[in-house]
């Protein structure tokens, strides 16, 4: 199995590019800026990964990403990312990232972005990946700062295709941003939020009915309303499972205990990402594999989970279609037919 998902071409829906920040490169980067990190280092800083809820990662997570300043710090970060995909044989990509933890901080919109997107334009270039951008929302500060937020991100709409909505979401219910998602839509915008991480089936209802969301993040918790599982299934929504994630922050107890075949039983269109993977222990092949043993999974699951990946992508039919057809192609060449 392992050199089966190592070898399988793979597509990657959710990823905060802020959440790929391995300690050593967090190091180099906070020692060219002048920046004091409070651990002594890597290992003590890796030590800190131990989480019980998400407020306790995005804590440590926002602690990380202050250390960003330059463009090239942006280019670095989203570099190595992109190089560690490569190795995976991840064809396309679609990262999140979060303007508001680097503009609060006095680091311009531009720099972000401009130094996250040449990065990834030189993979597509260089490595043959491709990518769509989407910026995120943060969701514990306020809908007014979300809004100029996604006013900055009109004057990028060459760069960013998306907004989607993350950080703590307990207390902080979709419906509080409806206005940004519905100006987000009439842009233009594709729309993502997470929804159903931690937080009550009521708020992937708000994602669905009051952001018009195309795809929800995480969702795991719509399984415990079977009208709404029902929905996202019959509406062919995907969900972007990050299944490491949800293990290092509780949603799950243990990954034999992770809904995944649950999810596809009932018909989601769930697909394999790894969110935060310098935080949670693993990139795209680790969340795979550790998933793939622990409730045993097929072959034909893992394509399935694979294909879902491809066809829920934001690109346009025809790319989408070649990726498919080289997924198709790997699967018919390892006797995988029944997915
Ligand atoms: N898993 C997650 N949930 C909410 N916000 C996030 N920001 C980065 N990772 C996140
Ligand atoms: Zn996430």
């Amino acid at each position: 199995m392992q050199t089966f998902i190592e070898n399988m071409p793979k597509a990657e829906l959710h990823l905060h590019i802020e959440g790929t920040f391995e300690p050593e490169l967090m190091f180099e980067i906070a020692q060219r800026n002048g920046i004091e990190l409070p651990f002594a280092d890597v290992e003590a800083l890796r030590k800190a990964y131990d989480f019980r809820r998400l407020q306790d990662f995005l804590d440590i997570y926002y602690q990380g990403m202050n250390v960003l300043r330059e463009e090239q710090d942006y280019y670095d970060l989203t570099w190595a990312y992109i190089t560690k995909i490569h190795s995976e044989n991840v064809l396309h990509t679609e990262i999140f990232f979060d303007p508001q933890g680097h503009t609060a901080r006095d680091v311009p919109f531009e720099t972000a972005v401009n130094g996250i997107h040449r990065a990834l334009v030189d993979g597509k270039e260089k490595l043959g990946i491709s990518f769509g951008l989407i910026m995120c929302i943060l969701r514990h500060l306020d809908a007014d700062d979300a809004m100029a937020t996604l006013e900055q991100g009109f004057l990028h709409k060459d760069k960013i295709i998306g907004l989607g909505l993350d950080s703590s979401e307990l207390g902080h219910p979709p419906e509080k941003f409806t206005d940004v998602f519905v100006r987000a839509k009439a842009e233009g915008f594709v729309i993502v939020a997470h929804a159903g991480e931690e937080g009550p089936p009521e708020y992937v209802y708000q994602a669905l009915d009051l952001l018009k969301v195309d795809r929800i993040d995480h969702g795991n918790r719509a399984l415990e309303d079977d009208a709404l599982t029902q929905r996202i299934a019959d509406e062919g929504m995907a969900l972007t499972v990050c299944p490491l994630s949800n293990l290092k922050l509780c949603v799950v107890e243990d990954l034999a205990a992770h809904p995944i075949k649950e999810m596809l039983h009932a018909g989601l269109k769930a697909t394999i990402n790894s969110d935060d993977p310098a935080y949670f222990g693993g990139y795209m092949n680790a969340n795979f594999l550790q998933l793939a043993e622990a409730v045993d999974l097929s072959k034909a699951d893992v394509i399935t989970l694979a294909r879902n990946g491809f066809e829920s992508t934001f690109l346009p039919d025809a790319d989408k279609q070649v990726l498919l057809d080289k997924l198709d192609a790997y699967a018919a060449a390892h006797g995988v037919t029944n997915a």
